[in-house]
């Protein structure tokens, strides 16, 4: 049976920098993505089923009501994202580590609910200014839409306590060491 790597951060931190370098990088962790559903847009080159499942709001409702998401949140307004429930118990019971991109809450209620069998990652920004110049640089996001996740990232920080470890995202290079050495010793246990 897999294991559950959970990262989670304000937007801009660099949880999806890392987690794919991890996955790219060291294969033998068996390290598998857990697919969530959102009802934003596609932006960019993204497709649907391979980083999100593309949902309308009526459709992403819809799965509310019938209780096929292991947690969901409406992480900004009119933006809805949930992990399914399927996704995870197919992926670990084929044995592999399912890795989760999440926001803050979403993040503590896996964690919640899977106990030891769940390590959780903050990955922590430098600061609030860093984040702003990462968003714009990364030029997916309209200009009202990176201030939208600004706003929040200073409620965001304040959960950090509540991961197991905390990961600062100055240097790239050293956050990605950084965590895989804590993903391997925690599948190692
Ligand atoms: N240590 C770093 N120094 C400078 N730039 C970085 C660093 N880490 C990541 N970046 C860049 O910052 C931008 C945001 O990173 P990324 O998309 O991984 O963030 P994220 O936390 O996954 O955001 P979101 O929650 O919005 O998906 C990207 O353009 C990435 O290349
Ligand atoms: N609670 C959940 N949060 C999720 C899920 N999938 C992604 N996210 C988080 O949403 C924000 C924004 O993502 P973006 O792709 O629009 O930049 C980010 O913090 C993600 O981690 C989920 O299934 N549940």
């Amino acid at each position: 049976m897999g294991k559950l790597i959970i990262f989670s951060a304000p937007s801009g931190s660099g949880k999806s920098t890392i987690v794919s370098w991890l996955m790219k990088e060291h294969p033998e962790l068996k390290l598998a993505f857990s697919i969530s559903c959102t009802s934003r847009a596609p932006r960019g080159t993204e497709r649907n089923g391979v980083e999100y499942f593309f949902l309308t709001a009526d459709e992403f409702k819809k799965k509310i009501q019938a209780g096929e998401f292991l947690e969901y949140e409406e992480v900004y307004t009119d933006r809805f994202y949930g992990t399914l429930k399927s996704q995870v118990e197919t992926q670990t019971a084929r044995g592999e580590n399912v890795v989760f991109d999440v926001d803050v809450k979403g993040g503590c209620n896996i964690k919640r609910q899977y106990g030891d069998r769940a390590l959780s990652l903050f990955i922590q920004p430098p600061s609030i200014d860093e984040l702003r110049n990462r968003l714009v640089h990364r030029a997916t996001d309209a200009p009202e839409v990176i201030e939208q996740r600004l706003a929040k990232a200073s409620y965001e920080l304040t959960f950090a306590p509540q991961f197991d470890h905390v990961v600062v995202n100055d240097n790239l290079s050293k956050a990605e060491e950084e965590t895989y050495r804590l993903v391997k010793e925690f599948l190692e246990k």
